[in-house]
């Protein structure tokens, strides 16, 4: 049994239909990235699945529990964790109690709540050095690193990053690879919503790509990456697919 599945999703705005049967599955530990252009359906495929947005129909199963239209709270409670794409600081708080505020639903339990913050030092120990910093001062790189910092405070099995490299340097979404890498060899599976292609093939076992509301193609890595309909999705039509084949997680570097 998959760790999430989704199963026949679909979504409206309003009156305007968004997701059409959309299905897919997370093994336990894994990384899935979820690939579309601008307005494909990605964040609302996540807010589906948190419970943050009403499907109109279709199933979403968290370990084997029924979370379709869950309370959001129950569904971080389950173990599920949603970071909004934004970056979402609270920038007047420091490091250490923007972390807290991750563990809001166990605040009383406050041993557990030191623990999971420990833990996530341990994760990211550039947070550990700028404990008693306040957000707002410190540098994009590290801001992501905060948030997803947060998610973790809930002790997720499922971590949703939606688009956790938006507005980063090169150097920033380098290292944003190596932490979403260490979360996953923590045990904590990912579904990543990412425009930044050649992160999402460097680091995820499966993809699955939206268009239109539509899953048009998902399988592994390797055979998703050399249909040459992600070719001219991200390259346009002249370009050969042969530019997406990703990098293993041997560390083999594709052509680019
Ligand atoms: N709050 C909203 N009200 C109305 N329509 C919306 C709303 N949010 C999204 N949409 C529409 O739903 C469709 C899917 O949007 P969604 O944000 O899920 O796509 P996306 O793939 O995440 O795009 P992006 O990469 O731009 O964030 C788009 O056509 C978008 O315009």
């Amino acid at each position: 049994m998959a760790l999430l599945e989704v199963r026949g999703l679909c979504a409206r705005h309003g009156a305007v239909p968004v997701l059409h049967d959309v299905s897919f599955h997370v093994g336990r530990g894994e990384i899935v990235a979820l690939l579309g252009g601008n307005g494909a359906g990605k964040t609302t495929v996540a807010r589906c699945v948190s419970g943050l947005h009403r499907p109109s129909s279709g199933e979403v199963t968290l370990d084997g529990r029924d979370i379709t239209r869950c309370d959001p709270r129950r569904i971080v409670r389950w173990g599920l964790s949603h970071v909004s794409e934004g970056r979402r600081v609270f920038p007047s708080l420091t490091v250490e109690e923007n972390l807290t505020l991750g563990a809001y639903l166990d605040g009383r339990r406050t041993h557990v709540v030191a623990e999971r913050r420990e833990g996530v030092y341990r994760t990211f120990p550039r947070l550990a050095e700028r404990r008693t910093q306040r957000a707002g001062s410190m540098s994009g790189g590290e801001q992501q690193m905060l948030v997803i910092g947060r998610g973790l405070m809930s002790a997720p099995t499922l971590l949703i990053l939606d688009e956790p490299s938006a507005g980063l340097a090169p150097a920033s979404v380098a290292a944003l690879g190596e932490d979403i890498a260490a979360i996953r060899a923590g045990g904590t599976a990912v579904l990543l919503i990412e425009q930044h292609l050649q992160l999402a093939l460097r680091l995820a076992d499966r993809l699955v790509v939206l268009r239109g509301g539509h899953v048009i193609l998902s399988g592994s890595t390797e055979d998703v990456a050399a249909d040459p309909r992600i070719g001219r999705m991200y390259f346009g039509d002249g370009d050969s697919p042969d530019r997406v084949v990703p990098k293993t997680r041997q560390g083999h570097s594709s052509p680019s």
